[in-house]
């Protein structure tokens, strides 16, 4: 493992002490209230939510191209805001703040609780970065199920070929198996995060958006975005070294400014949010028809079959099975599609 990647665990271990610290500070937060009737806060801002901890947020606040992030509590009447959210804050004579109001939502990420609840865990996310590579291999339909898991989010999905450096000359088989995303509309990028190469097509793919990125572990996640982010942001948080070794911590996902190029003190070029929460995004709680849904390509044909309750397994009549026959949609993902539908019934 990485020295750095330990560096990024530690991190999301003092997340945790910080969010302590904010439990104690929010008994004085209840004196707040007194203070903005009596004017202590400046004017109304925009700002969006940088980190969430317990009772308390950090919000970032941009204007121009300085960036500055703010502890602020919440309104009483204010509840579920998540990283990414937009929010109207106002800032205190000692840089913290009180958030007064939550902006409307284009989207947001959910996972569930531990029980079984979906909750959400971002917002405002505009793509999602699915990460595969040669190395290693992904697992039968996992870019498949991936796809589906971000249609059903309505956030866009775009694949990176990490590891472009180990692909093999002619190309080989994930090369030849990515080409058919690319043909159902899919952006797919080839990068390494060992040298430069698809550096510049990555960054392009990350400009004016909030992405995330996901996808099975040891794909170079953590390698690409340690290419994408300086130091100084990846040690934004991090107030001192974790000594409660081996604890288990729960971890916000938090939001980072990308500087054009990768490079500190450049002017911002789009948002990545990030937790491992977040990089374990999955099938949540899908049902049939939301699965088929899923599969781009077979959207013209659902709702065309012979039966409306069709399950698309042998009935005549079924308008995707005809579409298979008629090479309208890749047998591949077709089986693909059954494959996940028999694992998400049996459970
Ligand atoms: N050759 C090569 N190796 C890479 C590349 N990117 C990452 N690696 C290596 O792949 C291994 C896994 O990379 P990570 O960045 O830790 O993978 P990850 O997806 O963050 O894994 P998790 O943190 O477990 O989710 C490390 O040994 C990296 O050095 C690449 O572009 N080329
Ligand atoms: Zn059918």
């Amino acid at each position: 493992m990485s020295r750095r990647k330990l560096t990024r665990q530690q991190r999301w271990r003092v997340e945790k002490i910080q969010a302590e610290r904010a439990e104690r500070a929010s008994k004085k937060d209840e004196r707040d209230g007194e203070r903005l009737d009596a004017g202590e806060y400046s004017a109304e801002r925009p700002g969006r939510v940088a980190a969430h901890f317990g009772r308390s947020l950090e919000v970032e606040f941009v204007e121009g191209d300085s960036i500055s992030r703010h502890r602020c509590h919440l309104r009483a009447n204010l509840e579920g805001l998540v990283t990414g959210d937009a929010v109207i804050w106002r800032e205190a004579s000692d840089g913290s703040g009180v958030v007064v109001a939550r902006g409307e939502r284009t989207s947001v990420l959910e996972r569930p609780d531990l029980h079984g609840q979906l909750r959400p865990v971002a917002a405002n996310i505009d793509q999602i970065l699915i990460v595969v590579a040669t190395e290693p291999e992904p697992h039968p339909n996992l870019i498949d199920r991936y796809l589906v898991a971000a249609e059903n989010t309505g956030i866009p999905p775009a694949l990176i070929l990490n590891k472009s450096d180990l692909l093999p000359a002619e190309g080989g088989p994930l090369r030849t198996m990515l080409a058919r995303y690319l043909e159902l509309g899919y952006p797919l990028i080839e990068a390494s995060a060992r040298g430069d190469n698809g550096l510049d097509a990555l960054h392009a793919q990350l400009t004016d958006r909030t992405s995330v990125f996901v996808g099975q572990s040891g794909v170079g996640k953590s390698s690409l975005i340690d290419k994408l982010l300086p130091e100084e942001t990846l040690r934004i948080g991090a107030l001192s070294a974790d000594t409660r070794k081996g604890k288990h911590t729960t971890t916000t996902a938090r939001l980072y400014p990308l500087p054009e190029g990768g490079i500190a003190g450049r002017p911002r070029e789009g948002d990545l949010i990030d937790s491992p929460g977040i990089r374990e995004f999955g099938l949540w709680h899908l049902d049939e028809r939301e699965l088929a849904d899923g599969f781009i390509e077979f959207r013209p044909f659902l709702g065309h079959c012979r039966f409306r309750d069709c399950r698309h397994r042998q009935e005549p009549g079924c308008a995707l099975l005809e579409a298979v026959e008629r090479g309208e949609i890749h047998p591949e993902r077709f089986a693909s599609f059954q494959r996940i539908r028999d694992d998400i019934t049996a459970s």
